[in-house]
């Protein structure tokens, strides 16, 4: 993290008196998310900025950023309205190119993972046989959020572990308060998953959508954490028993992954 005030000019909403400053968070190709707070100081958030893009003729470019901003917002708006786990819209000014949404205390999703996983050796080759029940419930907690997702009808788009974030259950767990080791291992996958990251979101009912939804989270399950692949059956078990037609969307799973493979196969 790094104070964000020098390297790239900030959206004026952060450069007002009363904002605290903000911090720098991440810099992606499409914006910066930096955190601040909102209205009041120990309120935390997240504002997520598309600055103008020079290469881009600035009145489509404008047109652009408000459209996709607004459209993000409104995603987050839905799900939230409808109990999905996303951040909380606190205020947008699309045209500006700026939103600030709730602040998701915690660790992303692949890094938790990770930490769990610790030191071990890829599937199938000879390891100590571990407890892995606190991933295996992590496990569902995934399945558990993208089926409530899906059946609000939206489709994320781009589902990976890194957009997905392990919110600590209890006050101590977020600033790394834990006791002996076992326990601070056992904590790195605890927590309430909450999707982030709604720029590619769509609204779809359709099981075809919703599957390849759930292929791009496999894909990405399998090449981030390969030596846990053999676990994201018990995701889909539990994503399979969220709405009523999950069980054909997994139904079609099958149809997307063919494909998938015929395409590699044809390089
Ligand atoms: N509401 C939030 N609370 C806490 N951290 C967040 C929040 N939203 C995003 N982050 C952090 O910022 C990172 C980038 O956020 P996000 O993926 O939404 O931005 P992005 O600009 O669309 O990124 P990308 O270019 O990777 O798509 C996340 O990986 C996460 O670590």
């Amino acid at each position: 993290m790094a104070a964000a005030e020098t390297q790239f000019p900030p959206p004026k909403v952060l450069t007002y008196p009363a904002a605290t400053p903000p911090m720098l968070i991440t810099q992606g190709a499409e914006g910066r998310l930096y955190k601040t707070t909102h209205l009041v100081p120990t309120r935390p958030c997240a504002l997520k900025y598309r600055p103008p893009k020079p290469y881009r003729h600035p009145i489509l470019d404008a047109r652009l950023t408000k459209a996709r901003l607004a459209s993000e917002a409104k995603v987050l708006e839905r799900c939230w309205r409808e109990g999905v786990p996303v951040p909380a819209v606190y205020a947008m000014d699309p045209a500006a190119g700026w939103m600030m949404m709730e602040w998701i205390e915690g660790i992303p999703v692949r890094a938790g993972i990770n930490a769990w996983l610790g030191e071990r050796p890829e599937d199938g080759t000879e390891a100590p046989v571990v407890d892995d029940t606190p991933l295996v419930d992590l496990m569902k907690g995934i399945g558990t959020a993208v089926g409530a997702l899906h059946r609000t009808g939206v489709v994320h788009g781009d589902l990976t572990t890194s957009n997905m974030m392990l919110r600590p259950r209890e006050a101590g767990q977020a600033n790394g308060d834990v006791g002996d080791e076992k326990n601070a291992k056992g904590k790195a996958v605890e927590g309430d998953v909450v999707l982030i990251d709604f720029g590619l979101a769509t609204q779809s009912m359709s099981d075809e959508d919703r599957a390849v939804d759930l292929y791009v989270l496999e894909r990405a399950f399998a090449s981030t954490h390969p030596r846990a692949e053999r676990l994201f059956t018990i995701l889909l078990d539990s994503y399979g028993k969220t709405f009523k037609k999950a069980p054909s969307v997994l139904a079609k799973l099958e149809d997307v992954r063919m494909r998938g493979r015929k395409r590699s196969m044809l390089g």
